[in-house]
């Protein structure tokens, strides 16, 4: 009796579902697929400014700005595409890179001169109580190569990314696979880790079923 009361003293209560901030519906989907009911949580599409330098401090400063705006509990995600060849870069750059080049000129091309084709997908979730917590940050990452685009077109750098083992890239994987090995399934196995050991009590009203 005494334990459960500690315990129940020790979970941090947080005063609404879990805010996902994305612009970006085909991410709102792989998120949807691998969480679940898992956490409880809805999206809000928001395209929210972006700083310049290490992914970790991006995404970080991506949550800050989200808990701010939704004063409540937000969980942010961003994405990197890195060259080894490049020493990492586009990495955070690549949605620029993407819709300037498209996927020869930026994925190939600037890849042309390096024997070394490759690289790596990182994916940065940050997870923020509210207004001035300090963000947790989950890094997730999968190794591959970049090649020739093959596969459906309808989500960013997939057709160029072909994970290691694999002999398909990843817009030709069925969604189910890619969803077992990706970047993001790898950060969000972290995320996911982490609400189980915290144990969060969430306070909800009909206002947030969504
Ligand atoms: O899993 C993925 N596969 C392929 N492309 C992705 C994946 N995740 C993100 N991207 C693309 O990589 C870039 C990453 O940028 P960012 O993470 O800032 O996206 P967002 O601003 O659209 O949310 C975008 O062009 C996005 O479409
Ligand atoms: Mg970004």
């Amino acid at each position: 009796m005494a334990a459960a009361a500690a315990a129940a003293k020790a979970a941090v209560v947080l005063p609404r579902p879990v805010t996902f901030v994305t612009g970006n519906a085909k991410k709102l989907e792989e998120v949807k697929a691998i969480i679940g009911s898992s956490i409880p949580f809805k999206s809000l599409k928001l395209d929210l400014p972006e700083l310049q330098g290490e992914p970790e401090d991006i995404s970080k400063e991506k949550a800050r700005l989200a808990a701010l705006q939704v004063n409540g509990p937000v969980l942010v995600e961003d994405t990197c595409l890195c060259f080894n060849a490049l020493k990492g870069l586009p990495g955070p750059y690549i949605k620029w890179f993407l819709e300037k080049l498209g996927h020869e000129g930026c994925l190939n091309n600037l890849l042309m001169a390096y024997e070394d084709k490759s690289a790596y997908a990182l994916c940065a979730f940050s997870f923020s109580h509210g207004p001035g917590a300090e963000p947790l940050t989950f890094l997730g990452k999968t190794p591959g190569k970049i090649v020739p685009a093959r596969g459906p077109t309808d989500f960013g750098w997939d057709p160029v990314f072909q994970p290691d083992g694999y002999d398909q890239t990843y817009a030709e994987m069925a969604k189910e696979e890619k969803n077992k090995i990706s970047h993001r399934y790898k950060s969000l196995a972290m995320v996911k880790s982490h609400f189980k050991e915290a144990g969060y009590v969430f306070q909800t009203t009909d206002d947030d079923t969504n």
